[in-house]
């Protein structure tokens, strides 16, 4: 079965009441996905996912972009898991590269694993980031430091039809310099290979594997065209209109 595309919109910490109703006004003048093989998911800051949900058309989903990593309880300024589900949101995205690299953040391997491992254990359908930096491509790291940071989420997961892998290289990532399709592609070719030897044939067949970093309305064609990339995560882009022509190349990837 062919993996259906998926295009995540990070909104990261970016909005405005009257921004996120443009925003929307603008996104929902897209022809409908519903019956299109893509899935499309927006994570706005958490204080306006529900402003968002009740603004955003019906078959682009809500999504968030972290979580803490157990229960809930005496975690100021976190949310829990189960408080995402409980405002039925059903996606999360974890580990992105800013979490782990802003130094005031300072998520390690361990702590994304135990946050991917929660938020399935309560029904959340996770997006988990992972990439390398630019010192580590340069120093020929690439495929050492993707692979340490999926094998601490592989053992985590329980259901691979309920998780997408974003690979996104750190020095991609808001700079402008997306990885060329044959970076991306050699990277997300050595991912389901690592998948196959370690978890299985099935779930690296089917487990989609999506790239980040500068991704936008001009070079998203040439990136799907590529056979192990199944979509996007979209950051500074998914703030524009540009984001429905992203989401339109679903299209090149068929
Ligand atoms: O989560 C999204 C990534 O950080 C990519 O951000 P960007 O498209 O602004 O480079």
């Amino acid at each position: 079965m062919p993996r259906k595309f998926f295009v995540g919109g990070n909104w990261k910490c970016n909005g405005t009441k009257a921004s996120i109703e443009e925003l929307c006004n603008s996104l929902n003048k897209g022809e409908s996905v519903e019956s299109s093989p893509v899935e499309v998911v927006c994570a706005p800051p958490a204080i306006y996912a529900q402003f968002a949900r009740e603004r955003l058309r019906k078959d682009f989903h809500i999504g968030l972009q972290n979580c803490w990593m157990g229960k809930g309880g005496a975690f100021t300024g976190e949310i829990a898991a189960e408080m995402i589900k409980d405002m039925n949101f059903d996606w999360v995205i974890l580990g992105h590269s800013e979490r782990r690299h802003i130094s005031e953040l300072h998520e390690n391997d361990d702590t994304v694993a135990k946050k991917v491992e929660y938020a399935q254990t309560v029904g959340l359908k996770v997006i988990a980031c992972i990439g390398e930096t630019l010192e580590e491509r340069e120093a020929g790291h690439t495929q050492q430091v993707n692979e340490r940071q999926l094998a601490a989420i592989a053992p985590k997961v329980k259901d691979w039809n309920r998780v997408v892998i974003a690979y996104e290289p750190v020095w991609a990532i808001g700079t402008g310099k997306v990885a060329t399709p044959e970076q991306a592609q050699e990277v997300h070719l050595f991912l389901r290979g690592w998948l196959k030897k370690n978890v299985s044939a099935e779930v690296a067949e089917s487990v989609r594997i999506i790239y980040g970093g500068s991704v936008n309305g001009k070079n998203c064609g040439e990136l799907a065209k590529q056979p192990d990339i199944d979509g996007f995560l979209v950051g500074g882009a998914s703030l524009k209109p540009e984001f429905l022509d992203i989401v339109g190349s679903f299209r090149s990837s068929l």
